[in-house]
């Protein structure tokens, strides 16, 4: 059977030091480590500087993303992307503590997973009650994707283009509709 391959979108982020050293060389390292394991990098965006959110949760993070063509499967991108995580130190224990490296799967193509009324669930909890569940399953594209500046701006530097199948908006379209104050604390490095 021939693979389809598809475009992966991945977000890195990182905000204290790990085996690898500092969280620039944290994110560059990851970078290598996903080019190696996969797929095809297809663009690689800036590196920025974003306070952690929630606010006050730990220092600031180094943010990047990456646009990587891949005939992978989404379950087989989010294993390799956690081993990518434990091999480079990750602490888990803690929901919203400082991070070494912390990789998500933003979206894998057109694919919506599990189903789309799994999406709507989700964007349309409270806040507070998102803030507090975790998904049982894997949910992709990421159901915080619209909602924050420190992944799409770095998505707008690989991807711009790319349509969300359930909001049917653009990367661009999605970061347009944030506000400003949120745009203008992500920093390119
Ligand atoms: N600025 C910023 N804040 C975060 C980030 C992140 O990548 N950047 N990742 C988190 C856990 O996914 C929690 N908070």
């Amino acid at each position: 059977m021939p693979q389809i391959r598809s475009i992966a979108l991945i977000a890195l982020g990182s905000n204290t030091p790990s085996g690898a050293g500092d969280p620039t060389e944290t994110v560059e390292k990851a970078v290598a480590a996903i080019a190696q394991s996969v797929g095809v990098i297809r663009g690689v965006s800036r590196l920025y500087a974003t306070p952690a959110f929630p606010v006050g949760s730990g220092p600031d993070f180094v943010n990047a993303a990456l646009a990587v063509s891949t005939g992978l499967s989404a379950p087989r991108v989010i294993e390799i992307l956690h081993g990518i995580e434990a091999q480079m130190g990750r602490l888990r224990h803690e929901r919203w503590a400082p991070r070494t490296l912390d990789l998500d799967l933003i979206a894998l193509g057109d694919r919506l997973l599990p189903d789309a009324q799994t999406h709507e669930t989700w964007r349309s909890m409270p806040l507070a009650q998102q803030m507090t569940q975790t998904p049982d399953r894997l949910i992709v594209p990421h159901p915080r994707v619209q909602e924050r500046a420190f992944v799409l701006v770095p998505l707008t530097d690989v991807a711009p283009d790319w349509v969300h199948p359930a909001l049917n908006l653009s990367v661009a379209q999605m970061l347009a509709a944030l506000p400003d104050d949120l745009k203008s604390e992500v920093v390119a490095l």
